[in-house]
């Protein structure tokens, strides 16, 4: 396949996957729920080997501290990290039907309908193509296209320029200037033809109600990350007080999607797998900086879409992080880490990008953030987020609880300095303030320098001044006069920094990448009555080895046995698969079809002299050997020790023992 193209029919895979039993719409005897999906014994085999690869690459070769939290987590919790104000999509509703849409979606599908509408309306050749061509141009990251041909309407020239300019920075816009795109294209429900209302802000967590008063409010994890936060003095703790140290976490989050429509790509409920990297501000250097910098990566920084430009410029990590196109070293490591967990698991470098945020997409408090963007059937979909999310979580959390989440590290040299402070005259300080002493004492010891100068020259000039608290037990005003402060210059000697550490995150959703490395590896085999094959590497192949006889005779159910027992000792996952009632061609082609590499077939000549079979999904090349051997040859190619080329090399090919075509 040609670079950069992906060539799958998505119906027909959809089809496949729920045959092949990967998915399935939850509760689907009920009527099914949108957006919620079951795995099946393939798709949760396939889930549990990208974590399992996942835990090997990230935790175990990154030595990070993996933890596990609730999910259930009390509203004060995720107020204070900003999601109960801010965790929020802008949201459109059919005026006529009451649908909700999501607003960024629907502007990018009615506007891709209409430059794809142009292009046939231009006429030109290879009309899908263009369209194509039209929504990469233009960056379309997520079309939702339903099906349905788009009507053949000319745009002006300056029309389909300013429809690409607004799809290639979809993601920049607010709810406002999102409004207003809705009124000034005139942009209706696709589905109905119908007005839609301004954009909305819709919260996307789920609510909930922790114990039997229904007082205190909960809500499920949208992220795992604040478990992280929630713990990082016992991390720092365990960790003997070293930094920097990254933590991580692999579960369950939760988001009530507008409207999931994207199959497993935008669902209710999925599998996030996070890092929560901190780090001092002062130094985002990594150690392991120079194992990535050499990597070349498909880079698309802010400022290239703001040109509407949306290829990637190739670049290395090291040239990005040293030209300042990414922030530091730190997050241009996990971008090279992140690179080499997709390449291991099977995702195509050519339909790989990393895009960063533009500024009015990042989160306020993220310094800077970049996607992993993998093209799928439905456009290019983030499947990682990575993103220096500064020290806003530790300082907010530390400010709601008055519990300190710092790093205090000791200094080589104590450091010396000088410093205004307020030092308070206990004789008169505590009898003239009374109850709310201790208050008025704490608020004037943190204020910043500048402010306790402007209070020195107000006690200096009048003789008296005014302190007003907010958000402590003695709230209000409250006077002090010149006799109950001294407010002086002292010179401090330090031997501890205390710091708020910065926090690096690389953030997975392990359904997508799942759902984006079916496609990548689904292919349909010619001359053979068009069969889909999945061609994961053995690594992540949901089963490793089918074990099957060559016919229902029942001389070959003792080595069929032989050979699955002496498989699973070796710790490769194996199916039998002795349906008597399939040919055993059709029996490979459904095997295929569920990506297992490799499989040991039993027939007339094993009772002869106990050797089998042993074919390969890709080539369907078959080689003959020994009970035992072939076993240990299954299990050196799944632990990647050898590859199919060196497995030939030492055993010659043989005719098929039922033709592939047999089904
Ligand atoms: N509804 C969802 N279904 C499946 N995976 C999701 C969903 N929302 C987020 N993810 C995954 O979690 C990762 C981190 O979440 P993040 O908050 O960065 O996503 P997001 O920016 O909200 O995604 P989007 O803009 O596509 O809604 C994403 O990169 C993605 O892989």
């Amino acid at each position: 396949m040609a670079n950069g193209e992906l060539n799958v029919d998505r119906s027909a895979l959809d089809q496949l996957l729920q045959k092949r039993f990967f998915i399935a719409p939850s509760f689907e005897i009920y009527g099914g729920i949108k957006g919620l999906y079951d795995f099946g014994p393939t798709g949760t085999a396939l889930q549990q080997n990208l974590i399992g690869l996942w835990r090997q690459h990230f935790v175990i070769e990154e030595d990070m501290l993996e933890i596990d939290c609730s999910i259930i987590t009390p509203s004060r919790v995720l107020e204070t990290s900003g999601h109960v104000e801010k965790f929020a999509d802008w949201m459109c509703r059919d005026t006529v039907s009451n649908d909700f849409l999501r607003a960024d979606h629907l502007v990018e599908e009615v506007l891709e309908a209409r430059l794809e509408g142009d292009a046939l309306a231009r006429g030109m050749a290879e009309v899908s193509i263009q369209a194509d061509a039209a929504a990469k141009q233009a960056g379309a990251k997520k079309s939702k296209k339903k099906g349905g041909a788009a009507a053949p309407v000319r745009l002006d020239d300056e029309a389909a320029d300013r429809f690409r300019g607004i799809l290639a920075q979809i993601d920049n816009y607010d709810g406002a200037a999102l409004g207003e795109l809705i009124v000034k294209y005139d942009i209706r429900n696709p589905a109905t033809g119908n007005a839609v209302t301004a954009p909305m802000p819709f919260n996307l967590m789920f609510g909930t109600s922790i114990g039997p008063t229904g007082a205190l409010k909960g809500f499920l994890r949208p992220e795992t990350a604040q478990g992280q936060f929630m713990n990082f003095s016992r991390l720092l703790e365990f960790n003997n007080q070293k930094m920097p140290f990254a933590s991580a976490m692999i579960g369950r989050s939760f988001r009530n999607e507008i409207s999931p429509r994207q199959g497993i790509l935008r669902v209710r409920e999925f599998t996030m797998a996070e890092v929560e990297h901190f780090v001092d501000p002062l130094n985002k250097a990594h150690p392991r900086f120079d194992e990535v910098a050499g990597l070349t990566l498909p880079l698309l920084p802010a400022a290239r879409q703001l040109e509407e430009k949306t290829d990637p410029v190739f670049m290395t990590v090291g040239d990005a992080v040293g030209q300042g196109i990414v922030n530091n070293q730190t997050l241009g490591y996990f971008l090279g880490r992140i690179y080499l967990y997709l390449m291991k698991i099977g995702i195509r470098g050519d339909l790989l990008r990393f895009r960063q945020h533009m500024g009015n997409e990042m989160a306020h408090y993220a310094c800077d953030c970049w996607d992993a963007e993998i093209k799928t059937t439905d456009g290019w979909i983030e499947c990682v987020g990575c993103a220096d999310r500064s020290a806003y979580d530790l300082t907010k959390h530390s400010e709601a609880t008055n519990k300190k989440l710092v790093v205090q590290e000791n200094l080589p040299e104590p450091l010396v300095y000088e410093k205004l402070v307020c030092v308070p005259n206990s004789k008169v300080f505590g009898p003239r303030l009374r109850r709310a002493a201790a208050a008025v004492e704490r608020h004037l010891a943190a204020l910043p320098e500048a402010e306790l100068a402007a209070l020195r020259d107000a006690l200096v000039r009048d003789g008296r001044a005014t302190v007003t608290l907010a958000g402590t037990a003695a709230d209000g005003a409250h006077e002090i006069t010149a006799d109950m402060v001294a407010i002086e210059k002292q010179t401090i000697t330090e031997h501890v920094r205390v710091y708020t550490p910065n926090v690096i995150e690389p953030s997975f959703g392990i359904g997508r990448i799942l759902h984006a490395l079916i496609e990548h590896s689904y292919s349909v085999r010619a001359g053979d009555g068009q069969r889909a094959v999945l061609g994961f590497n053995p690594l992540v192949a949901p089963f490793k080895c089918l074990v099957l006889p060559l016919s229902g005779n029942a001389s070959f159910a003792k080595p069929l046995r032989e050979v699955a027992r002496r498989l699973r000792a070796a710790g490769v996952p194996a199916r039998v698969d002795d349906t008597a009632s399939a040919s055993i061609g059709r029996r490979y082609a459904r095997n295929d079809e569920i990506g297992t590499p490799f499989a040991i077939t039993v027939d007339f000549q094993t009772a002869e002299d106990n050797t089998v079979t042993l074919r390969e999904r890709d080539t369907t090349n078959q080689i003959r050997g020994p009970l035992q051997e072939m076993v240990e040859v299954v299990k050196s190619l799944v632990d990647g020790a050898s590859t199919w080329s060196d497995v030939l090399g030492r055993y010659p090919l043989i005719d098929a023992v039922a033709s592939d075509t047999e089904a």
